[in-house]
């Protein structure tokens, strides 16, 4: 079965329809990135997908090895996300909360779990560092970290390469695929970068306020819309 299953399903924000007629499957292994044009619901259906709203129409079910708190969640990067003033560690282990249950304190393997993804990532030499005093690169590595502390089965990045350099982005991406491939971790990724998106992503799903394709990125570049998108006119 699949990881997930979008069933004919809608949102709506105080009854005003946001997106709508999704129907689309991740399966266990898949890279699908979502994209679309700003204001398209991308980041309506990452909360659907996380279980913090429900579908005005339709259903998302979850496969019986995924529960919502077992996704590793990348959100957009807020202004005020960008200077929280906590270390590395402790943004990395907070990865974690969600394996706490009521207990106030990190364990030996929460612990271990966070160490290891820091390494993983190559920031363990940064683990005391303020997480406000680093590149947005950097970051971004800890936040990737963080989530991974809290999955070993999906990732879902809202817009993981926003405001990132040139080398930087190429060294984020490299690292996703690093973590789909070889950890065989499911990825789920919002992107305006549908350049990236068709050369690292399994499959597409583009949204312009309803489904506008889903399918695999070798059907998508050889779509009407897929090759309208990539030469960049896709407002006609
Ligand atoms: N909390 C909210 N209450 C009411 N309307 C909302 C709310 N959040 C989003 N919307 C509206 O829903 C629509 C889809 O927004 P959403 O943020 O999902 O789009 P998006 O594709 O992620 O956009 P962007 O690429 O700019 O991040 C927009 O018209 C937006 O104004």
């Amino acid at each position: 079965m699949s990881l997930i299953t979008c069933e004919n399903a809608a949102f709506a924000y105080e009854n005003k329809p946001v997106i709508e007629n999704l129907n689309f499957t991740v399966d266990s292994g898949d890279y699908l990135c979502i994209v679309g044009e700003n204001g398209s619901g991308k980041s309506t259906l990452i909360k659907g997908l996380l279980q913090l709203m429900s579908p005005a129409v339709g259903k998302i079910i979850m496969g019986d090895e995924l529960r919502a708190n077992e996704i590793g969640y990348l959100p957009q990067q807020t202004a005020l996300q960008k200077d929280f003033p906590a270390s590395v560690c402790e943004v990395v282990l907070s990865g974690c909360l969600n394996q706490s249950g009521l207990r106030p304190f990190y364990g030996r393997e929460q612990k271990q779990s966070a160490r290891k993804n820091m390494e993983q990532l190559g920031i363990l030499d940064l683990k005391n560092e303020c997480y406000r005093d680093l590149s947005g690169g950097q970051q971004q590595r800890v936040l990737l970290a963080r989530a991974l502390c809290a999955t070993t089965k999906m990732l879902l990045l809202d817009e993981p390469v926003t405001g990132l350099d040139p080398v930087v982005t190429y060294e984020l991406y490299q690292l996703i695929e690093k973590i789909n491939r070889e950890l065989k971790i499911t990825v789920v990724m919002v992107s305006h970068d549908i350049e990236s998106a068709v050369k690292y992503a399994s499959h597409i799903l583009h949204l312009q306020n309803e489904q506008l394709f889903y399918g695999t990125t070798a059907e998508y570049l050889n779509s009407d819309l897929g090759k309208k998108f990539m030469r960049g006119d896709c407002d006609d």
